[in-house]
């Protein structure tokens, strides 16, 4: 940038800013976020420090706030009230300390001991007692001329009306504030009302402080906390620390997290302590404010433009940043959720490089309208997953994001069930990205139950390359050699293994079925599949079939649900190639009906409260060796329930239905009898 083109940008940011002053300061409503205020202020002061004799009159390097324009009444301030200048790392800190080292001609290793608290986001209120009565209160305006806030202010209860032990006069400043429960309650309030809802509580505080009709403010939950003080007629202390010790004697609330550090590094530590506790602190903070411990230094120092010498303000990095959304990937979980993932150009946000932000599902794309190549505003809230919150740009001439129908990792037909926003990758047996979580899921207990073959060994066989899909599992003797004296293998645990394998070839179809994994198809419904199809064969052919939905919907237990996601599972080219196999190695066997006919033979029973004598399992079993069916929840469909101790909802239910209610024993003896 030469010389005119600086004087230009100057000119500009000068006009820029006094906009932004004045939507923020004089009418509590800003249009664009602090960060991106902040950048502007910075660009105009580094563009004044290469070119200084560029510096404008109406410099914002010179200005503060902005002059009230109020219906308030003014007031000139007896002390200007300051602005503070800004750090963003702490490389600035140091050179603060520097600054303050070199002015105040300080010996080499002399330690500059500073206070440090937080920067609490309020508006900054200056407090006048005369003889220890409250006489103004006035708001900072542009730091020469102010508001008068007096009867609003004498509605805080934080703020005393009367103080004993103070000088005659003492000019008390401090931040008017609103905490963060109460700016949300007050929002809600305001919204049912149908009045202005404000942007951060902020904005809410500096609206409900600066009001014509005082009893506005005494309906508003402000709170105050001091900080500083102006014109005194006798000094409070040496040290910044015993004065505000002794401001916080006289009645006023001060921070406990004001500490004075010795050294410099001991204040950043102090500035890390407090970024950790901010989440957690009941009002929101934007920085640490760090001031020259000793007061005879501090006036030394003095003032220059706008700020005092011996104040720094180090603002915590922005959380939210602008960038350009450069391509959205779709990442499948382990249980075929897609999600997708955009990728951004890297960005600085809340002091790390973002360049992924969650975008959580397909909905979430439409209602921000995203397409690649669009601006967006992201924000990073602790360590959670940053995310978008806004679409800066609305180019419908650019090609619109298509959510995908396929999965990525395998290309199986991917679909979002009705009602639901996530979609769903349907090629459960061979989806790389859920291959693990379903080859844990065939072994396991309620499934095929084979035991050794844990989460660890999957992971193991599954990385060596030995396991792609279930079906591998019953070729794992081929590779008993090799996993021998692998380390935790022996010999005979690997036997072990393999005959745990062996045990389960031409095992229950029905826990075969739910060992597929296949969604909402538990093993009471692939009990009831099985009783009606015989075989997993038959139930393939009839998902298959040009009547599926109907045909498995008539099905005992099955509904709508159900009959879908099997219809998507057995349309799947892929998964019917991995079942072929794996039906040809494991030969599940045929379904036989345990049940003989019996009275209760097609019954609907269902088990509640606490059994003695037998598991809830066991008594479902016998359930169905009489033919009966188990159910989880009573209905008019219901024939039986049988109650024991500590029965609740259902035993009233099924009293309400009138249906017949048995206890444990006689339960016992229909078993026995039958
Ligand atoms: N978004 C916008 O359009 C917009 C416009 C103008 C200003 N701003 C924001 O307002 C701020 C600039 O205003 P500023 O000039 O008042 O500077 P400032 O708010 O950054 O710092 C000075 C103020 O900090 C307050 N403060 C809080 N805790 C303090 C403490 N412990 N000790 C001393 N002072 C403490 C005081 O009220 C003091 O006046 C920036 O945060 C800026 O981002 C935003
Ligand atoms: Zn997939």
């Amino acid at each position: 940038m030469n010389e005119a083109e600086a004087a230009n940008r100057l000119m500009r940011l000068a006009k820029q800013i006094a906009h932004h002053d004045k939507l923020y300061h004089d009418q509590d409503a800003p249009e664009i976020s602090d960060a991106d205020y902040d950048a502007l202020v910075r660009e105009n002061r580094e563009l004044e420090a290469q070119y200084p004799q560029l510096v404008r009159a109406d410099s914002p390097s010179k200005r503060l706030g902005a002059a009230p324009t109020s219906a308030l009444a003014k007031v000139t301030h007896a002390r200007p009230m300051l602005s503070l200048d800004n750090a963003f790392s702490a490389e600035e800190v140091r050179d603060f300390v520097g600054r303050v080292r070199r002015f105040l001609n300080l010996p080499e290793g002399e330690p500059v001991a500073m206070t440090a608290e937080p920067k609490i986001d309020g508006l900054s209120c200056s407090l006048r007692y005369e003889k220890g009565q409250l006489v103004l209160a006035a708001t900072r305006g542009d730091g020469m001329v102010g508001e008068d806030v007096t009867p609003n202010a004498r509605t805080i209860r934080d703020i005393p009306q009367s103080i004993k032990g103070a000088p005659d006069v003492l000019e008390v400043r401090g931040e008017v504030y609103m905490s963060k429960a109460d700016f949300a309650a007050l929002n809600e309030r305001q919204e049912t009302a149908g009045g202005k809802v404000f942007a951060n509580p902020r904005n809410a505080a500096a609206g409900s402080l600066r009001q014509k009709d005082a009893s506005v403010t005494e309906a508003r939950p402000l709170r105050f906390l001091a900080h500083g003080w102006g014109e005194v007629s006798e000094p409070l202390a040496m040290l910044q620390l015993l004065a505000m010790n002794k401001i916080e004697s006289f009645g006023f609330p001060v921070s406990d997290l004001l500490v004075q550090c010795e050294t410099v590094e001991e204040a950043l530590a102090h500035y890390a302590l407090i970024e950790r506790e901010r989440a957690d602190l009941p009002y929101d903070i934007d920085g640490v404010v760090y001031k020259v411990g000793r007061l005879d230094w501090q006036d030394r120092l003095g003032q220059v433009g706008r700020a005092p010498r011996w104040g720094l303000a180090h603002k915590f990095p922005a959380e939210k940043a602008e960038t350009t959304l450069e391509a959205i990937d779709i990442q499948v979980g382990r249980t075929g959720k897609l999600t997708p993932v955009g990728r951004l150009k890297p960005v600085g946000v809340g002091g790390v490089i973002v360049s992924n932000v969650t975008l959580h599902n397909r909905d979430e794309i439409a209602r921000l309208g995203l397409r690649i190549g669009d601006r967006v505003r992201i924000q990073r809230a602790g360590d959670v997953i940053p995310q978008v919150v806004e679409n800066l740009t609305r180019d419908e001439t650019r090609a619109p994001y298509f959510f995908p129908d396929h999965c990525p990792e395998c290309n199986s037909e991917a679909v979002a069930e009705e009602g639901e926003v996530d979609v769903r990758c349907t090629g459960g047996l061979i989806c790389p990205a859920q291959r693990i979580e379903r080859l844990r899921h065939f072994v396991s207990r309620g499934a095929m139950d084979i035991d050794g073959l844990g989460e660890k060994s999957i992971v193991e066989f599954f990385e060596l390359g030995w396991l792609h899909g279930p079906a591998d599992i019953f070729r794992l003797k081929d590779h008993r050699g090799a996993l021998i004296g692998r380390e935790g293998w022996q010999e005979k645990s690997v036997d072990n293994l393999l005959a745990a394998i062996e045990a389960r070839i031409g095992f229950d179809p029905a826990r075969f079925l739910f060992g597929l994994g296949i969604r909402h198809v538990g093993i009471v419904t692939a009990k009831d599949l099985m009783k009606a199809f015989g075989s997993v064969e038959g139930l393939e052919e009839a998902a298959r079939g040009p009547d599926a939905q109907a045909e498995l919907s008539a099905v005992d237990g099955i509904g709508p649900v159900v009959a879908e996601a099997l219809v998507d599972f057995f349309h799947e080219p892929h998964n019917r190639e991995q079942l072929a196999e794996l039906l040809a190695l494991a030969r599940p066997a045929a379904f036989v009906s345990t049940a003989r006919a019996t009275e209760w033979t097609g019954k609907t029973i269902v088990f509640t409260g606490s059994l003695e004598t037998m598991s809830r399992d066991e008594a479902k079993a016998q359930a169905e060796r009489l033919g009966a069916r188990a159910a989880g929840s009573v209905s008019a469909k219901t024939d039986l329930v049988v109650a024991g101790p500590g029965a609740g909802s259902k035993l009233k239910k099924a009293e309400e239905l009138g249906i017949r209610v048995i206890g444990e024993g006689e339960w016992a003896e229909i078993v026995a009898g039958a």
